[in-house]
């Protein structure tokens, strides 16, 4: 081929590569543009994050500033990578440290909301308000920006709160906390054994401090109980002095008469060793005559007169003998009178006092065992647990709606359903169980030696025959129902956690809609 037919072919193929040279450069072009486009993207991201994160963590200010210089020098995001890598680090770990820390600071919140709950005189507002906002507080929280609201809203109750207080020239006001207490005391009161003469006055107490009180007469409520005990107290402290001066007295008595009789005794030995040394030396001088004598009848008128003296003697100490065995009769008697008059007072005051022990075990308003008398039990109980690994069940048995019941009809109305509903359960158990009033509208059971496919028998079966009751209030028939917990002493729990288990159990039972049994297991 000749030189000029190949030049066109060699110049078309030199177009060919020019042009895809051109092509590549224009797309390395449009690929730098990208880059740059994305660089500086990346640079304006880093910016805004340096500005968020600023302050939270000096390390990862130094890694933002870093890669904000490379960001300014570097065209390729490739090199920027570990970088990158290593800023992603830092972020995670920041996050979870600012995590632990908002949780930290939720359960700061939580307690100071709790405390601020139990402050008295909250307003009721208020109260619900923080009861809503504690369980709010309960649910978990993912960033502090979930978690500023709430602090916000903490610092409102303080507010509000503050200003509640620092305005208050309000007169005093029976809080929902203080009707709480006085109803508490109320309670108490019906616990207590009062002497017959004030039962009227405690009675018409209780009854003031049960239903809707003012605060002078909840403050007049409080005095008059408070004067009450101290007058039993002080009567009961008198009657103890009264006891112990009766015995210090006899004591007294007997003490002058044993010394009375020691002196005599002392006297006597005396008198007789003289009586006895003039016996002997009159024997002796009797003697001396009877051995010097030369004339029949004068020795017969000399011993004559030495006897008549003698007899003498004895007749006088004979007398002395009987006058002081009189004596000592007579404080012997005065002695055995003194001592069974100590006697039949120590046994009436032991009397009392036994039967003080029974009142005090003695619930006064139902006349059930109390809780002092179930404490007693329990250890019995626990004991035979732990010794013959005997089986023992506790139960707690709580009145449904009892509040209302009080509310509706009347305090005494209340009183009286607890009475019936106690003598309902102590009839339904076996006499080697147990029923205590625990307080307020709450029972215990103990039932020793029952499986577990009888306990959950028994007690529905007490359950409803208390629903059966056919109470009638004002003319209107209700009926009343109980919510029952129970649980099995196990294992080598204490005794208290049994109480609890079978309190959760029957926190349960009245949150399933109440009026049934729930058996921990
Ligand atoms: N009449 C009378 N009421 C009492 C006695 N002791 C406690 N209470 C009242 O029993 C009520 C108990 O009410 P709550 O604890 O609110 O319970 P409840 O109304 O029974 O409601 P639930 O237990 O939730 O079903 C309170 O109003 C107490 O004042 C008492 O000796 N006599």
């Amino acid at each position: 081929m000749s030189e000029t037919s190949t030049q066109p072919l060699e110049r078309s193929m030199l177009e060919q590569q020019l042009k895809r040279a051109q092509q590549a450069q224009r797309k390395l072009l449009e690929l730098n543009e990208v880059n740059q486009r994305q660089i500086r993207g990346l640079v304006e991201c880093v910016h805004h994050l340096s500005i968020s994160c600023k302050g939270q963590n000096l390390e990862l200010d130094n890694r933002l500033a870093k890669l904000r210089s490379r960001l300014a020098s570097e065209k390729q995001v490739d090199a920027l990578l570990p970088e990158l890598a290593a800023l992603c680090r830092t972020l995670q770990s920041q996050a979870q440290h600012s995590q632990r820390e908002v949780k930290g600071s939720q359960e700061a919140m939580a307690s100071l909301a709790k405390r601020l709950t139990q402050l008295a005189d909250l307003p009721e507002g208020l109260q619900r308000e923080l009861t809503f906002f504690q369980q709010e507080m309960k649910k978990p929280v993912y960033s502090i920006w979930e978690h500023l609201p709430q602090l916000r809203r903490l610092v409102g109750y303080y507010e509000a709160l503050l200003s509640e207080r620092l305005a208050s020239n309000t007169p005093l006001e029976v809080s929902p906390k203080h009707q709480q207490m006085a109803h508490e005391l109320a309670q108490l009161l019906s616990e207590l054994e009062f002497r017959p003469e004030n039962r009227s006055t405690i009675a018409a107490v209780k009854a003031e401090l049960a239903g809707e009180i003012g605060v002078e007469s909840l403050l007049d409520a409080y005095q008059q109980v408070l004067d009450l005990l101290t007058g039993e107290i002080v009567r009961e402290k008198n009657s103890s002095q009264q006891f112990l001066f009766a015995i210090n007295d006899a004591l007294n008595v007997v003490r002058e008469a044993v010394s009375d009789n020691w002196n005599l005794t002392v006297r006597n030995f005396g008198n007789q060793r003289e009586l006895n040394r003039k016996l002997s030396s009159q024997c002796n001088a009797l003697g001396d005559s009877v051995a010097n004598a030369t004339e029949l009848e004068q020795l017969k008128q000399h011993v004559s007169k030495e006897l008549a003296q003698l007899r003498g003697m004895l007749e006088k100490r004979e007398q002395e003998d009987q006058r002081e065995f009189m004596k000592l009769k007579e404080s012997m008697e005065q002695m055995r009178k003194e001592l069974s008059a100590i006697t039949n007072e120590a046994s009436s005051y032991k009397e009392k006092l036994v039967e003080q022990q029974r009142l005090n075990m003695l619930d006064a308003l139902t006349q059930l065992p109390n809780r002092a008398a179930l404490e007693d039990r329990l250890k019995r109980e626990y004991r035979n647990v732990r010794r013959y690994g005997s089986k023992l069940w506790v139960a707690v048995v709580d009145i449904d709606h009892f509040k209302s019941i009080n509310d509706n009809f009347g305090h005494t109305t209340g009183d009286k359903t607890l009475q019936v509903i106690a003598m309902a359960l102590k009839n339904a158990l076996r006499k080697e169980e147990f029923v205590a009033r625990y307080g307020g509208e709450e029972f215990v059971l103990l039932l020793p030696e029952v499986d577990e496919e009888h306990v959950a028998l028994i007690l529905n079966r007490t359950r409803e025959r208390i629903k059966a009751i056919p109470f009638k209030f004002r003319n209107d028939r209700l009926t009343v129902t109980i919510s029952v917990g129970a649980a099995l002493v196990a294992g080598n729990e204490t005794i208290q956690e049994t109480f609890e288990r079978a309190d959760a159990a029957l926190y349960r039972a009245k949150r399933q809609g109440r009026d049934r049994v729930e058996i921990d297991n």
